[in-house]
């Protein structure tokens, strides 16, 4: 159950502190910040203020040093089953081009961000699902690209994204029939990480989120999310380059000591928090 806020992140209190808001967030003292898609009277589904509200708790959530990770879920019954379909059928009526989407905020997110997928997850949802490092699901989530079917191309970029995990002919098929997938079929086809039961989906997403924030180097973290997106373009070789750049950083450094140190002492480790120097996310 989504707790209200237990403490601010970078003044969210102010902001997105009313229990009404599009996306809520709960920060628990271990580092996880919880983003809730609060629109449960309209199934979550995708509207302007949930965009705003969710990409403006992300850039915040990358500059504040206390958070380590992030979960993203649902209210109710449904993760977030793309645009809200009571009202996508009008956009753009005018023949009005429609706002290119900021979607290098998901994407470039710094540090875990991992789905805790609770229910339906189409369009939009789906998508926003995918730019997550990590994705949790309920055994019963169900899962459609859905844009064919509204009459929609394969939005933000998700033609590049769902290739890359799960293939050109499995994206061909789900994007072409936008067919509806269990939770069985989207673990098999490699959609979810983990298919859990409904529910204890958030919180084995939250105990997940919470092992990395407790033991893994927020830095490294960073790096490493950065070299899974980098790497899926080019050669080995270069990739072999970029790790080998990176390596000299590490080599060497406070968070390397401390991940040695701590295991050698037998205690949880002490790695420094990536905060607003790191973050390069800019608000949309
Ligand atoms: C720019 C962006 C564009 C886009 O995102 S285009 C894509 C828009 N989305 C869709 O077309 C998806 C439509 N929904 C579905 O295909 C399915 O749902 C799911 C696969 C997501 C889940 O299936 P299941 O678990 O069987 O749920 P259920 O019984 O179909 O739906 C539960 C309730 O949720 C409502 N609902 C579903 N999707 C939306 C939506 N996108 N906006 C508003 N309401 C939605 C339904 O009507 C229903 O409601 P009730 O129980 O009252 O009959």
């Amino acid at each position: 159950m989504v707790r209200t806020y237990c403490r601010a992140v970078s003044g969210l209190r102010e902001d997105h502190g009313d229990p009404d808001a599009a996306v809520l967030a709960d920060h628990a003292p271990d580092g996880v910040l919880t983003l809730t898609f609060n629109r449960p009277e309209r199934r979550n589904g995708w509207a302007e203020d949930m965009e705003q509200g969710y990409y403006d708790l992300l850039v915040r959530a990358a500059a504040d040093p206390d958070v380590r990770a992030v979960v993203v879920t649902g209210a109710g019954s449904t993760f977030c089953p793309g645009a809200d379909l009571s009202r996508l059928g009008g956009l753009g009526a005018e023949g009005a081009r429609l706002p290119h989407k900021p979607v290098d905020v998901p994407r470039q997110f710094p540090k875990p961000l991992i789905a805790a997928i609770n229910g339906g997850c189409a369009g939009v949802g789906l998508v926003q699902a995918l730019f997550c490092h990590v994705r949790f699901a309920a055994d019963t989530a169900r899962f459609s690209t859905a844009f064919a079917r509204r009459g929609l191309i394969a939005e933000y970029g998700v033609a590049w994204t769902l290739q890359r995990l799960v293939g050109v002919e499995n994206a061909m098929d789900l994007l072409l029939s936008g067919r509806t997938v269990d939770a069985a079929e989207a673990k098999e086809l490699g959609l979810v990480s983990r298919v859990v039961p409904r529910a204890d989906v958030l919180g084995a997403a939250q105990a997940y989120a919470g092992d990395l924030a407790r033991n893994c180097s927020p830095r490294a973290m960073a790096v490493i999310a950065g070299q899974v997106l980098a790497d899926q373009e080019g050669s080995f070789d270069e990739a072999l380059e970029r790790s080998y750049i990176h390596a000299d950083r590490f080599i060497g450094s406070a968070d390397l000591r401390e991940g040695v140190a701590s295991f050698l002492e037998k205690r949880p480790p002490r790695f420094a928090p990536l905060g607003s120097r790191e973050s390069t996310l800019r608000a949309p």
